[in-house]
């Protein structure tokens, strides 16, 4: 059984917009499932539907076995959510705010607990200040030990590292790295297509309220394995040399750019430089590039656009 099993889902706000518009998805325990998709691709009405805090107009959502509607506190308790926007008491104490979140949930006192989630976010040293005292990105730290605070066994971290330097980012994916370790299954919302190829298992492709991809990481690099053998001559170049025409290449920064499939049988590579040689061209360097997730996004997201 998956922890998380979404099947059919439709969200059709009061006004009529539809932001979800028929989403399957499974996602197993212990998995991290990045979830990418532009401004207002339905991310956050997704996450807030599996959190039972947005109705789904259709279809059923079961978090480890329970749905999200009938079973909502069940489902609910296994939840840890943390949300995109700042939503602290300013005057509390940072360790208060963080036991009161496991309190809400009706656990019992665990100060060890408490004490090891602040310990984790680098906030032991905090938790006496008032929230007000905080940095912007200690504020974030806050919002994770709170989801925390109540053990849960799926975490959803919305735009966890919208905004936040480059270090604290790099402290985050470790917080999620540890957790995975603990088996917490981890779903993340991000435009930082970095995010998703530094700590996905999974990475699923969200636009105009439909999933248009789901797939493995790895899978997902190797598949798209588009790349891009640049060249550099002796005597940068203006065009194509006529010989070489035929190739489909490219002239950039002087260079000669040759895109092909890396998978393919026949890459084209052996020809072109036989080519590049027979026609007198001195080479002074080659490199070749890997497509990046972003470009696969993009290259997603528009043939979307040209189907619709
Ligand atoms: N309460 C609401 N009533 C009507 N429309 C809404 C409501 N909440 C969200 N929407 C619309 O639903 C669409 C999806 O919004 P959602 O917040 O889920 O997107 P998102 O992918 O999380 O985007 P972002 O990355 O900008 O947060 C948007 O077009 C948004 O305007």
């Amino acid at each position: 059984m998956a922890m998380v099993e979404i099947d059919g889902v439709r969200k059709r706000y009061e006004g009529g917009f539809e932001a979800l518009r028929g989403v399957d998805l499974a996602i197993e325990e212990g998995e991290i499932l990045a979830l990418l998709g532009p401004n207002g691709a339905g991310k956050t009405t997704l996450i807030s539907a599996i959190c039972g805090i947005t109705l789904p107009t259709e279809g059923t959502i079961r978090v480890g076995g329970n749905d999200v509607v009938a079973d909502y506190r069940a489902a609910r308790d296994l939840v840890g959510l943390v949300p995109q926007e700042v939503n602290l008491e300013p005057f509390e104490k940072v360790i208060n705010t963080v036991r009161f979140s496991r309190g809400l949930f009706g656990k019992p006192k665990n100060e060890a607990l408490i004490e090891d989630v602040l310990r984790k976010l680098s906030l032991w040293d905090k938790r006496d200040n008032a929230i007000r005292e905080l940095s912007g990105g200690m504020k974030r730290r806050v919002l994770i030990a709170k989801a925390l605070a109540h053990e849960p066994r799926v975490l959803f971290l919305d735009e966890p590292t919208a905004g936040v330097d480059v270090e604290l980012r790099r402290d985050m994916w470790e917080v999620v790295a540890d957790l995975k370790r603990q088996g917490v299954t981890i779903i993340l919302t991000t435009h930082y297509i970095e995010e998703a190829e530094a700590i996905a298992d999974r990475v699923g492709v969200i636009n105009k309220g439909q999933i248009l991809l789901v797939e493995e990481k790895a899978a997902l690099m190797r598949r798209m394995g588009e790349k891009e053998l640049r060249i550099e001559l002796g005597t940068p170049l203006d065009a194509v040399p006529e010989a070489l025409e035929g190739f489909g290449l490219e002239v950039s920064g002087g260079d000669l750019v040759y895109r092909y499939d890396s998978h393919a049988e026949r890459t084209g590579i052996g020809r072109l430089m036989a080519a590049v040689a027979g026609a007198g061209l001195v080479v002074r360097d080659v490199a070749t590039v890997q497509k990046s997730l972003e470009d696969i996004f993009v290259g997603l997201v528009a043939r979307q656009e040209d189907a619709a």
